[in-house]
């Protein structure tokens, strides 16, 4: 069939500008029902599992009355602190829950010395980098993790993350070079990537084959400089308004959506943008971020 991204391609919007799970007091008077049927009123087709969200029966009664649909979850994976087998066993379990609510991605990020929770760590320095065991390791890990996300029809979509141990364009090269086409997918966020190196073309460009899941998430260019000089944490650069949502932003979300399309990208792309909901009201930003897609991405009026 010939592609058609009207229909390959979903648009979701993950409940982290309605709840952190980072800090699970920010925005906790939010509830399940409320964020799916703002999700409902802003236009979008999904969204991501929240920390705070139920069981898949109850999950997917709540989806089915909204005609929802769950894109993916995050799965924090402890590869180098508990080893491959260990890891492997939570990671399982995480697909199963996935299987059940019908989501055909897993979010993975490697949370071995990580900053991104730190309460004093400057997130733009401190990260840590790891040594060629590590890397080896975390590489065999992912490519098991793909075995066993196969085996109940997920992709792995490894995000590459600010203040983790895969951050950068030159360490997501590595492991993309590292591990099996067929095992292991790339998660592309922009804002992770415009906030480690700046250029956020460039990851795309070389890695849009194994582009599995997106996230758009924009950056306010003085919010991030600002954070920068003062060194805040990662928590403390979004509670600055580092990151908000598409077309409020600095970043130029057209390229990107270029280069998905004229790769045949099929699959989800999610807005997430972290921001404390008392500033930045959640169903405001999720209406503001669908006016531009259709306006600016989707030329529709
Ligand atoms: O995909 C993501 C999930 C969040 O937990 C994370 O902190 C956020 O920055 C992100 O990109
Ligand atoms: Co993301």
């Amino acid at each position: 069939m010939a592609y058609d991204p009207s229909k390959d391609i979903k648009w979701g919007i993950a409940p982290i500008g309605w709840r952190n799970d980072d800090i699970p007091s920010i925005g906790k008077d939010n509830n399940l029902q409320q964020l799916l049927s703002d999700i409902v009123v802003a236009g979008f087709q999904g969204t991501e599992v929240g920390g705070f969200f139920p069981g898949p029966d109850k999950l997917n009664y709540e989806l089915k009355l909204r005609n929802l649909q769950i894109a993916g979850q995050w799965f924090s994976s402890f590869i180098l602190r508990d080893g491959i087998d260990k890891a492997s066993e939570a990671f399982e379990k995480h697909c199963q829950f996935l299987k059940a609510v019908h989501a055909p991605v897993a979010v993975v990020s490697e949370q071995t010395h990580t900053i991104q929770q730190s309460d004093s760590k400057n997130i733009f320095t401190d990260k840590y980098h790891m040594n060629d065991e590590e890397w080896d390791k975390v590489c065999e890990g992912l490519n098991h993790y793909g075995d066993i996300a196969a085996k109940y029809g997920i992709k792995v979509a490894y995000h590459h993350h600010m203040g983790t141990v895969i951050q950068t364009k030159e360490e997501t090269d590595r492991l993309m070079a590292n591990t099996d086409p067929k095992k292991v997918g790339l998660l592309y966020d922009t804002g992770h990537i415009a906030v480690s190196d700046g250029d956020y073309m460039s990851l795309l460009k070389a890695h849009i084959d194994r582009v599995v899941h997106v996230h758009f998430k924009d950056v306010r260019f003085d919010k991030e400089k600002d954070s920068r000089e003062r060194g805040l944490t990662f928590q403390g650069s979004f509670l600055n308004g580092m990151f908000t949502v598409p077309g409020d932003g600095n970043l130029d979300f057209k390229p990107v959506y270029k280069e998905l399309i004229d790769h045949g990208y099929k699959g989800w792309i999610v807005v997430e943008a972290e921001q404390d909901p008392d500033k930045a009201n959640p169903l405001e930003y999720a209406l503001k971020a669908k006016k531009y897609i259709d306006q600016e991405l989707l030329g529709k009026n």
